[in-house]
């Protein structure tokens, strides 16, 4: 039903609104509502309000939903950083809910990062349902384990790795100061991961954070290679869980993991299984095919708990995202791609080939047809043609064609975006 009530006013925020835009956001995220003077204080020198928006509700001046985007990069297939608009924040008080508040913020915003020159939006969904509609499909999926370590089989005697590097607990301004090269080191090989602000990396070591992100201090843990090459960090916290037995139970649940190489991506899981009381490991998000089940020599002591989409990809701008990733093989397709939304559909000639890709508008028949939310779930190489052509998404107009695009798009490794943003 929709209200008879005046239509809410979107536009961008003010200084002024913000303690009003908080309330909303933290309604809408079934928080606290009110926020705190400390917390204003904190938050408002972050804040880009050019790309925050708001609807105000024009009987009661009140702020009624919530919506922002700020600048992002995401590493493509093949190691290149795509300029994306990272949307978050999203709300919608429950009393102007299922009016098209959302809609009409994201078609603002979409059309408006075109024009920036973004050639992708992202975001990470609340809900599956919400974003198909906009053209945003999932194009990267999570894993998440825990590990029972009494049914692991691992050696309880390790003492450190066996490569010659070494691990190092250090402190939260020790990773601010050298995780983000680490971090963007990391990022430029494995695709899906998206840049991280210096905003960021203080929200992960405890500076600046208001008491309503209920942060604690975890530990930081380095990994050094034999010649003292910094290739990995993981940050994890414990519990303080003992049984009636007086058996310690302490589970360490890894908040960031992140390694170079895979011997440092070893040698931190290792020690995180090794750390003594601790009986279970919360693995955190991770890629589907992460190297921890089969580093234990028991990989069912490693249990899925969840298991689901995590960053959606809205493709902005067809020529320039199929143009940064690489494909596995040569070869060439005429993708057309529908976009209700009109900000990046028609035809396309993509052309792989070991100069790199090209891709053109083209008349010539198409082999596949998709709508652009399929195109974003196949960007990061992490979804099937051939599957979402059997799910009646994909229009396979040449025979094969299905076959011959899973060939090129899929890649060795599994998309991976570790951040909630
Ligand atoms: C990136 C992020 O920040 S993710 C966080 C998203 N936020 C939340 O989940 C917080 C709680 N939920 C909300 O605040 C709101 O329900 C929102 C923001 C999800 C939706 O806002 P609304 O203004 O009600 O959406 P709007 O009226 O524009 O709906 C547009 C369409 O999406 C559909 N839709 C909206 N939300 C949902 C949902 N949660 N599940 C299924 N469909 C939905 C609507 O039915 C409508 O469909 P239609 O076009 O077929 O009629």
């Amino acid at each position: 039903m929709t209200s008879d009530a005046a239509a809410p006013v979107v536009r961008t925020l003010t200084e002024d609104d913000f303690p009003d835009w908080l309330r909303a956001l933290h309604t809408g995220f079934l928080r606290p509502p009110t926020p705190s003077a400390e917390e204003v204080a904190i938050r408002l020198p972050y804040q880009d309000f050019a790309r925050t928006r708001g609807a105000f509700d024009p009987d009661t001046g009140r702020c009624v939903a919530t919506f922002r985007s700020f600048a992002q990069e995401v590493t493509a297939v093949g190691g290149a950083a795509v300029p994306a608009s990272a949307v978050s924040a999203v709300t919608v008080s429950p009393t102007h809910r299922r009016r098209g508040l959302l809609g009409r913020m994201m078609r603002a915003e979409l059309a408006e990062s075109r024009e920036r020159g973004d050639v992708l939006a992202t975001l990470i969904a609340a809900e599956y349902p919400i974003y198909g509609r906009f053209g945003f499909g999932p194009a990267s999926w999570l894993t998440h384990w825990r590990v029972d370590l009494r049914r692991a089989g691992l050696d309880p005697r390790w003492s450190g790795p066996e490569d010659g590097g070494r691990i190092d607990l250090v402190d939260g301004a020790t990773v601010r100061k050298l995780g983000p090269e680490l971090y963007d080191r990391v990022r430029a090989v494995r695709h899906g991961m998206v840049s991280r602000s210096a905003r960021d990396w203080q929200r992960r070591t405890g500076e600046d954070v208001p008491a309503s992100d209920r942060w604690t201090e975890p530990f930081h843990a380095t990994y050094r290679s034999a010649s003292g090459e910094l290739e990995g960090y993981v940050a994890y916290a414990a519990d303080e869980t003992w049984d009636d037995g007086k058996q310690p139970m302490n589970t360490a649940t890894v908040r960031d993991l992140v390694a170079l190489t895979p011997a440092a991506e070893r040698a931190l899981w290792r020690y995180v299984c090794a750390i003594d009381w601790v009986t279970l490991v919360d693995s955190g998000h991770r890629a589907p095919d992460d190297l921890l089940p089969l580093l234990l020599p028991d990989p069912r002591a490693a249990r899925v708990v969840t298991h689901a989409d995590m960053m959606w990809v809205r493709i902005l701008d067809v020529v320039r995202a199929l143009e940064a990733r690489t494909y596995a093989t040569e070869g060439s397709l005429v993708l057309d791609v529908r976009d209700a939304d009109g900000l990046t559909g028609g035809r396309f000639l993509l052309d792989a080939s070991r100069d790199g890709a090209s891709c053109t508008p083209t008349a010539t028949r198409a082999d596949l047809a998709l709508d652009v939310a399929d195109l974003g779930a196949l960007y990061l190489g992490d979804e099937s043609v051939t599957r979402l052509a059997a799910l009646g998404r994909v229009e396979e107009a040449t025979t094969g064609a299905a076959a011959r695009a899973d060939v090129l798009f899929r890649a060795s490794r599994r998309a991976w975006c570790p951040d909630i943003f």
